[in-house]
C-alpha cells in the first residue's frame, strides 16, 4: 500500500462493474478500490473520461500484475478499466473527485512536441503514433506538434514559442533536437524563466543519451513508452549545463563534449552511416589500430576531492580573458562563479579528452558511470596513453562503464575546463575535431570535412558548469 495512504475514503459508493454492482472506494491518498483490484492515481491512471453513464479510466498496469496494488515488474501496459454510478448525482461525484486528485498531481496539460523525423532510423513518426500519443491522449493532454524541417530549426522554434501557452516541450529525436532547443531558450531575452520550461526527450534517434541517463537512473529500460510515462506524471529534476565560449560565441551543451579519439569516431564514422549503429564499434577499431595522439593542453578547476590530478597552475589572464568576454549581450553568457581555484592542468599528447554531463553518452556507452544530473560538475575522461590492445580491451567495456578504473584513464570531476587542442603529434599540419554534443563544434586543418563551417574555431575553448540550470521531465523511483 502507498505509504501516503490514510486509507481514509474521499468518495465511497456502489458502482457497476462488468454489470455486478460492487463497492467502489476512492481514498485520501489516491487509490481507487473495488473488490479485485487497487489502482494508484499517481502511478497506474493516466487519466479518465466520462462516456454517457459510465467513466472509463485510462491505466497502465504492468504486464501480470497482481490482484492488489502490487506488481511484478513487468513491462507497462495501457489498460482501461470501467464502472458505472448508480445514480446521475454518483457520476458527477466521481467525476469532480477524481479530476481532483489528478489536478493535485500538477501534471503538464499542453505539450510543445517537436520530431525529427529524419533522426535516428527515421522511426520517430512511427514511435510517436504507436506509442507516445496514446499515451497522451489517455493522460488528455493537448499538444501542439511540429515536425523539424531543417538543422537549427528546433532551435529558432525554442528562441521564439509562447512559452506561456505550454507546461513542458518534448523532444521525439535524439539528443540532438533537445540540445538546440536548450540553446534555443538561452538565447532569448527571457532566458532565465525560458530555461525553467521543463523539456522531455523521447528516444527516437541514434543517440539517446539522455532519456537512457534519466531512465537508467531508476532502473527502468529505455523506451519510448517508459519516457512517456515519465513525462505524463510530471516530476521534473534538475540538469546542469556547461557553455562552451570562444570570444563572444557560445555553445550550451547538456551531454557531453570530446576531443580526440571519441571525437573522431563519432564524426567521422558518419561516412559509414549506411552500417547503421555498427559503424560505431567498426570504425572505432579501425581508429584504435591507426591510433593517433594530439598535442595540447587542458586546464580546469577540479571538484573537491580531485585536487590532486595535474600539475599546479597560475590562471589570472584566464580568468580576465573569460570575464572580458562576458559584456553586452542580451541572452545568457554561461555562470559568472568565482575561478580562483582554477589552477591544475596536464599537458598532452593525448589519445582522448571527453567531459560527460550525464552518465550515459548513447544508450550502450556507459561514458561517466558516476556523472550526476546536478551536482554542479562535468565528468572528465583523460586518456594520454595505452596499448592498442588494452585500448580494445577498454572500448569494449563502455557499456558497462568499466573503462573509468583502467590504470590508462584518469576519471576526474571539474567545474570548469580550458581545452587548447592542438596538432596530431604524427603530423603537425593535420589537427582533430571538437565534437559537442554530438555536433561539431571545431574542425582543425587536414580534418575531417575540414572544408566546412563550423561555430566555432580550432582553438582555445572554455567550459563552465551552471549547476541546475534546465528542468528535464524525469522517472521518480
Ligand atoms: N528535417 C531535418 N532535416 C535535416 N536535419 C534535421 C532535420 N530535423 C532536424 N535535423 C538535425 O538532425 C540533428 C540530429 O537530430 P537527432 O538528435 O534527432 O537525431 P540522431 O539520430 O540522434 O542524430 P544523428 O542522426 O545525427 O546521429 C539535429 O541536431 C538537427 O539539427
Amino acid at each position: 500500500m502507498d505509504p501516503k495512504d490514510t486509507g481514509a475514503p474521499v468518495l465511497s459508493d456502489r458502482v457497476q462493474i462488468n454489470g455486478i454492482v460492487v463497492p467502489l472506494t476512492l481514498t485520501a491518498g489516491g487509490q481507487l478500490r473495488w473488490p479485485d483490484r487497487c489502482l494508484s492515481i499517481e502511478k497506474d491512471v493516466l487519466g479518465f473520461v466520462v462516456e454517457g453513464s459510465r467513466i472509463k479510466i485510462k491505466a497502465v498496469i504492468e504486464s501480470g500484475a497482481g490482484i492488489c496494488c502490487a506488481g511484478d515488474g513487468g513491462a507497462p501496459l495501457r489498460k482501461t478499466f470501467t464502472f458505472e454510478p448508480l445514480s446521475e448525482d454518483s457520476l458527477r461525484l466521481w467525476n469532480q473527485r477524481l479530476q481532483a486528485v489528478l489536478d493535485s498531481l500538477g501534471r503538464p496539460k499542453k505539450l510543445f512536441v517537436l520530431l525529427n523525423p529524419y533522426g535516428g532510423k527515421r522511426s520517430a513518426s512511427k514511435i510517436f503514433l504507436d506509442d507516445v500519443k496514446p499515451l497522451l491522449d489517455d493522460a488528455n493532454i493537448h499538444y501542439t506538434l511540429q515536425e523539424t524541417k531543417y538543422r537549427l530549426h528546433a532551435k529558432e522554434v525554442a528562441h521564439s514559442l509562447d512559452l506561456l501557452s505550454y507546461d513542458g516541450v518534448l523532444c521525439v529525436s535524439g539528443d540532438g533536437i533537445l540540445v538546440e532547443v536548450v540553446n534555443g531558450l538561452l538565447e532569448r531575452e527571457d532566458w532565465s524563466s525560458a530555461i525553467k520550461m521543463p523539456l522531455g526527450v523521447i528516444p527516437a534517434g541514434t543517440s539517446n543519451g539522455m532519456a537512457k541517463s534519466l531512465l537508467d537512473s531508476v532502473g527502468e529500460s529505455c523506451t519510448a513508452f517508459n519516457a512517456t510515462l515519465a513525462i505524463i506524471r510530471g516530476h521534473t529534476r534538475s540538469l546542469d549545463v556547461a557553455t562552451v565560449s570562444q570570444g563572444q560565441k557560445r555553445f550550451f551543451s547538456v551531454l557531453m563534449l570530446a576531443w580526440g579519439l571519441v571525437a573522431d569516431i563519432d564524426i567521422e564514422s558518419e561516412k559509414y552511416r549506411w552500417m547503421g549503429s555498427a559503424r560505431m564499434d567498426f570504425y572505432a577499431i579501425q581508429r584504435i589500430f591507426c591510433l593517433r595522439r594530439y598535442h595540447g593542453c587542458i586546464k580546469f578547476l577540479a571538484a573537491p576531492g580531485y585536487e590532486n590530478f595535474g600539475e599546479p597552475l597560475e590562471l589570472e589572464g584566464e580568468i580576465n580573458e573569460l570575464n572580458s568576454n562576458r559584456v553586452q549581450q542580451n541572452c545568457y553568457c554561461g555562470p559568472a562563479f568565482d575561478m580562483k581555484g582554477f589552477n591544475r592542468k596536464i599537458e598532452g599528447p593525448f589519445v582522448s579528452i571527453w567531459l560527460h554531463n550525464v552518465p550515459w553518452g548513447g544508450e550502450n556507452v556507459l561514458a561517466a558511470p558516476d556523472a550526476k544530473f546536478a551536482d554542479g560538475y562535468l565528468d572528465l575522461v583523460v586518456m594520454k596513453d595505452c596499448s592498442k590492445l588494452s585500448l580494445l580491451a577498454l572500448m569494449s567495456d563502455l557499456n558497462k562503464g568499466g573503462h573509468v578504473r583502467s590504470p590508462h584513464v584518469l576519471y576526474l570531476k571539474v567545474k570548469a575546463f580550458v581545452l587548447e587542442p592542438g596538432p596530431r603529434s604524427d603530423d603537425p599540419n593535420k589537427e582533430g575535431i571538437i565534437d559537442a554534443d554530438g555536433e561539431v563544434l571545431a574542425r582543425g586543418r587536414g580534418a575531417y570535412k575540414s572544408e566546412q563551417r563550423t561555430l566555432m574555431a580550432y582553438d582555445k575553448l572554455h567550459i563552465e558548469v551552471d549547476q541546475g540550470l534546465a528542468t528535464v521531465f524525469s522517472p521518480v523511483c
